[in-house]
């Protein structure tokens, strides 16, 4: 089992190397690392992982700025994402914070730290504990802030 990371230069905090730390304690698997300049560089940097560098799943991990532009460069790199996992029938998960989520560059740090944790531990339920997803359905997860539970009637 072989887990990808692709991570960005454009990200204000390391998430690829908070990504593998997390990863190396919950499994024993091999890690593969590709960073790149920005977001719109990731879906064929997890296309080549994938591809070229044998990662049966990867973590696409990367910080939209605040401008409208960097808006529509996110979504134009999920766009990107969500087409290299049909091509590639592999599972990408995206970890995108947005610096307009947090109020200033301390709480950015932490939500990066945090909801990069809390994915890469989703990267290896997913890969390699799957039913300890399915214990969780429907509890309204969440990475980085807050879970937000479930709904009740
Ligand atoms: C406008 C813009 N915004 C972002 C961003 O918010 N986050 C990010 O990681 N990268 C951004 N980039 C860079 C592009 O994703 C890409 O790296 C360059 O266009 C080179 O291909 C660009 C060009």
């Amino acid at each position: 089992m072989k887990i990808g990371i692709a991570d960005t230069t454009f990200a204000r905090v390391d998430m690829g190397g908070i990504a593998a730390d997390e990863i190396r304690k919950h499994a024993s698997v091999g890690l593969e690392r590709y960073v790149v300049p920005g977001i719109k560089d990731l879906p064929v940097a997890c296309k080549k992982l994938i591809e070229e560098r044998g990662c049966d799943l990867v973590m696409a991990l990367g910080m939209p700025g605040r401008a409208e532009k960097d808006k529509v460069c996110a979504h134009e790199a999920s766009q990107g994402l969500i087409l290299c996992q049909l091509m590639t029938n592999r599972h990408i998960i995206e970890v995108f914070v947005h610096e307009d989520e947090a109020k200033d560059a301390k709480e950015l740090a932490w939500l990066m730290e945090q909801r990069t944790r809390e994915h890469a531990v989703n990267a290896v339920r997913l890969a390699l504990h799957p039913k300890e997803l399915e214990k969780l359905a429907g509890t309204g997860q969440r990475q980085g802030f807050e879970d937000v539970g479930p709904a009740r009637l």
